[in-house]
């Protein structure tokens, strides 16, 4: 039996009824669905059966979270309400069954590119903190343990000149990498089952204009295996969607063939990385470090992480800038709207500032839907 839930309501006499399942930052999602008529409703529940609950008979939309599991359950759940739309607020839609989602029409949306930048500085301060032992050295300081400047104290990487891994040179790996060889002068070796043309051309560029000032270029190349990037790179950045292919990626033997002072940092999702392999990894090779915002079983991590000086764990914070997570709401929102009234699909997901400028109406459009062409949507001219 689903416990009763208390839920708070905007527009409560509006046409159609879209429900988020938790708080969203920021007030311009609800704003914009008001004003086309949809009653919002909202409330943080976790369960697959609280959510039916707030579905209920009648519900034309509902905006969730990665945390749930998106299923057969619940899409059948949506359907039955009459709803045919859902949409995550995330980019990343691992929890979503897409197929479930299609037997039953349900467009499925996600929130591209307003994210891009601020997971990718997430990454960057994850490598930087890693390789300088910040948070060592901030636990030392607040410990009283400081007793006066010493030639061995918290010693980390240097990151000029080493060289940058990244795993998946998508949106958020390459502006990772980018943010990493201009700001750190590092070189870059990539893997992604598709070539990163800009990403490459950018390298060429600022390695141009590093030798016509008199310094040093930088290099990048892309690499045929994961296991050169593993090998060759000093720090290595995971950018994956998660999939069967990069379910454990990461595991025992491919942390064996990296290097004992490397430094590697997962801000895409926790089961790319064998958590247990890398514990064992990180008490091994305590000069091996680690930045992780993303955990196998969020939001437990393995038993022993914890307790390891050479591991800096935060709270799958990556995306958490003001600016991101109120566009990530408007882009979930829009999505669900988008579907509702009919709308064609945005022709380009990884252009939706149209849709985060708060001074003019947003497209007529939804932004993202990744079943768009299974459910054989109209896609926008605009
Ligand atoms: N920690 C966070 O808060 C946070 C925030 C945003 C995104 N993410 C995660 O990051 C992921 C990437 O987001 P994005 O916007 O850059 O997506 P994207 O689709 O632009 O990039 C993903 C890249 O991974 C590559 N890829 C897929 N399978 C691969 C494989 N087997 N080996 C190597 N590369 C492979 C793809 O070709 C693509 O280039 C999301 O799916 C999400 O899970 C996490
Ligand atoms: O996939 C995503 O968008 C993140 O994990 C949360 O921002």
């Amino acid at each position: 039996m689903a416990k009763p839930v208390s839920i708070e309501v905007w527009n409560p006499h509006g046409k159609y009824r879209v429900v988020s399942t938790k708080p969203m930052p920021g007030t311009r999602w609800i704003n914009l669905l008001i004003e086309q008529g949809c009653r919002v409703e909202k409330k943080t529940i976790l369960s697959v059966e609280d959510i039916i609950a707030l579905i209920g008979d009648k519900c034309d939309g509902v905006i969730g979270q990665l945390t749930e599991d998106w299923g057969e359950t619940l899409f059948s759940a949506l359907s039955r309400a009459g709803g045919k739309a859902f949409s995550n607020m995330a980019v990343g839609y691992n929890n979503v069954d897409v197929n479930a989602a299609n037997k039953y029409g349900v467009a499925v949306g996600n929130t591209p590119g307003v994210l891009t930048e601020t997971t990718a500085e997430l990454a960057a301060s994850l490598s930087v903190s890693a390789a300088r032992r910040i948070v060592e050295a901030d636990e030392f300081m607040r410990a009283g343990l400081y007793d006066g400047w010493l030639p061995n104290l918290f010693v980390g990487n240097l990151l000029k000149g080493q060289t940058v891994g990244v795993i998946g040179a998508g949106r958020i790996g390459s502006a990772y990498a980018r943010m990493m060889v201009e700001g750190f002068k590092m070189n870059l070796i990539y893997y992604d089952l598709y070539q990163a043309t800009r990403l490459e051309k950018f390298v060429t560029a600022y390695a141009e204009f590093l030798k016509a000032n008199g310094e040093q270029p930088v290099t990048w190349k892309r690499a045929a295996s994961m296991d050169e990037v593993l090998r060759e790179a000093d720090v290595i950045s995971l950018h994956p969607i998660l999939d069967k292919t990069t379910y454990h990626l990461v595991n025992k033997e491919r942390l064996a063939i990296m290097k004992k002072e490397a430094v590697l940092v997962n801000c895409s999702r926790g089961p790319v990385i064998d958590e247990v392999a890398l514990v064992e990894h990180l008490k091994q090779n305590p000069m091996f470090r680690v930045g992780l915002d993303v955990f196998e079983d969020e939001p437990y991590m393995k038993p022993g992480l914890a307790d390891l000086k050479n591991a800096i764990v935060v709270p799958h914070i990556a995306s958490a800038s003001k600016w991101t997570r109120e566009g990530m709401a408007t882009l979930a929102a829009l999505n669900v709207l988008g579907k509702i009234k009919g709308y064609p699909i945005w022709s380009d997901p990884n252009r939706v500032e149209p849709f985060l400028n708060e001074n003019i109406p947003p497209p007529a459009a939804s932004p993202s839907i990744v079943n768009a062409k299974a459910l054989g949507l109209p896609v926008s001219r605009l």
